[in-house]
């Protein structure tokens, strides 16, 4: 079914809105990359290597070097060599600001990993995938601290834990799946510094950027650092620990729940509900993708179009989900992305469950009025999350358009012809806070509709069921979805559902394992329909660990 349309005319929520500032470094490194791509062409071009390049001389002479450079008279295109000599002389390698560090936590075989797992050759190969800790465990180099106005790596006190290869920072979203892995690898230090690096973020900023880069300061990624710091408590007990995060869980939330990520939605009995969407503070090409931002936007006449165009795209980053047809009025268009005006039914959940665990903290450590507070704001999010995206004819949670005029209106009224009847894997996240688990006809339900989906292939859920070509589309399976509907289904009181769990759990176990075998890597993604198979589309090459 095509997705509702978003508004036709043009959206103060689109083309307004705040706009973070940008440093100069961004703005002359995002000159050398068009230049670059002038001069390499598109082949192999990876727009991300050139804003996270290191000056080693002052910027000034930086850019006089950088504007004597030969020029082709069609402009742009420098002859390779000079463009060459000119990077080697003023810049270090992409990635050479962020330096290898021991996590002093890793042993080899930590005791009681994995108990349950005694297969020879699968316990072989986690003991290998563990020991990627200590390839993928960075902490930044002291000139990034010492000259932070030559790097776009931004100073984080404590070592991270990177995704791996052109992924050379720290991400938001990413740690929270990186954290789970950690814990079961017995590196609790190294999972708490994780924390205490995305917690100098908020302190900083506001709030946990995408990554740790200055060009990811417009915008955040899915907000699970209440769940990072839950199951960290969970393992450690760590009292303290949390004492010490809970004021930053507070100033976070104020973030999500205010001006542009917040609207309300009246329902039919003139109940008001609450609920939040991705909103970047950004209406410029992405730095790391500029080149690729710009091309797009080329199709588009009017600069007020383009604006437009550039903060959706990175409202879609702030997701986590770029790029995907859920956030497109016409999958084959990227210019029709409209992130703005649709209310997703993850980062909801995502909200809700910050909300209990602010709730069930703040009762931790004394402070009863605040989790009074937040308890009674998670009670009205889950009656918003029934009433706005609960589809019982479906057994599924759908996404929400805005289908007014003005999507920056404080107030829309409720139309359940706004839901987005596509099947996405976002559906079913839900599942993963145990929202259905007190009602067993509701579990029920929603597991025969899961079944039903078209979701499930032989090696793992699909993202959806459109092949578009976007990296968060069929046939690709990501991880973090798998883990959220397994850990769902796995905890939903039917016995059947953990079987169901199970048997997700081997299949996507089972195509990791062949492809490790097979290319000795671990990939960000997976074509679920082909055992060993890593997935692919989107605007950078597959990525491995
Ligand atoms: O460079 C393009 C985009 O890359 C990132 O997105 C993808 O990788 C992230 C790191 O693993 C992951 O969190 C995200 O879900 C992926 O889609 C980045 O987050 C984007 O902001 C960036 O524009």
């Amino acid at each position: 079914a095509p997705p509702p349309s978003p508004p036709s005319s043009p959206i103060c929520g689109s083309s307004g809105g705040p706009v973070k500032e940008s440093t100069p470094l961004i703005a002359f490194l995002q000159r050398v990359q068009s230049a670059a791509l002038q001069t390499f062409g598109s082949n192999s071009f990876d727009p991300k290597l050139y804003v996270d390049l290191p000056l080693q001389r002052a910027l000034p002479a930086a850019q006089a070097a950088f504007a004597a450079l030969p020029r082709s008279s069609r402009g742009g295109a420098v002859p390779a060599a000079d463009l060459n000599r000119f990077l080697g002389d003023y810049f270090g390698a992409a990635g050479s600001d962020m330096v290898y560090a021991e996590p002093p936590d890793f042993v080899p075989e930590p005791e009681g990993f994995l108990p349950k797992v005694e297969h020879p050759e699968v316990r072989a190969w986690a003991l290998e995938v563990h020991s990627l800790w200590r390839n993928l465990t960075r902490r930044v180099a002291d000139d990034v601290r010492a000259r932070p106005e030559m790097h776009t790596l931004l100073p984080l006190p404590g070592p991270v834990v990177v995704p791996g290869s052109r992924f050379r920072e720290v991400y938001y979203w990413d740690s929270y799946w990186i954290i789970r892995g950690l814990l079961v690898s017995k590196m609790y230090n190294t999972a708490k510094c994780i924390v205490n690096n995305l917690i100098s973020l908020v302190d900083s900023y506001g709030y946990v950027l995408n990554g740790a880069r200055a060009y990811y300061s417009n915008r955040s990624q899915p907000p699970l650092l209440s769940s990072m710091i839950m199951e960290i408590y969970k393992k450690t007990g760590d009292l303290e620990f949390v004492k010490k995060s809970l004021p930053s869980l507070l100033k976070e939330h104020s973030f999500w729940d205010s001006e542009i990520h917040k609207l309300t939605i009246k329902d039919g009995h003139g109940c008001n509900h609450t609920v939040n969407r991705y909103y970047a503070m950004w209406n410029k090409p992405r730095p790391e993708s500029a080149t690729i931002d710009e091309s797009f936007a080329s199709a588009l006449s009017s600069s007020h179009d383009k604006e437009k165009f550039y903060r959706e795209v990175a409202s879609t980053a702030e997701s986590g989900w770029d790029f995907s047809s859920r956030w497109m009025s016409n999958s084959s268009h990227l210019t029709t992305l409209a992130t703005t005006s649709i209310i997703p039914v993850d980062l909801n959940v995502f909200i809700l469950k910050m909300e209990l665990d602010i709730a069930f903290f703040a009762k931790l450590v004394g402070d009863n009025s605040i989790s009074k507070t937040f308890l009674e704001a998670s009670h009205a999010r889950e009656d918003s999350i029934r009433s706005i995206f609960w589809n019982d004819e479906m057994g599924q949670w759908l996404d929400y358009w805005l289908k007014d005029s003005n999507n920056c209106k404080d107030s829309h009224q409720l139309d359940s012809g706004n839901q987005n009847q596509n099947i996405f894997a976002s559906n079913f996240i839900p599942l993963w806070i145990g929202i259905h688990a007190s009602d067993h006809t509701i579990a029920q339900k929603v597991m025969n509709s899961f079944k039903r989906s078209g979701l499930l292939r032989a090696f793992g859920i699909a993202t959806s069921l459109s092949n578009t070509r976007q990296q968060w589309d069929f046939p690709n399976g990501w991880a973090p979805l798998q883990h959220m509907i397994v850990e769902g289904l796995a905890k939903s009181g039917l016995k059947e559902a953990r079987i169901l769990a199970e048997d997700i759990a081997e299949r996507w176990i089972r195509t990791n394992y062949v492809a490790y075998k097979q290319s000795g890597v671990m990939h960000e993604k997976y074509d679920v329909e082909a055992c060993g198979e890593f997935g692919g589309g989107g605007e950078y090459t597959p990525q491995t660990t």
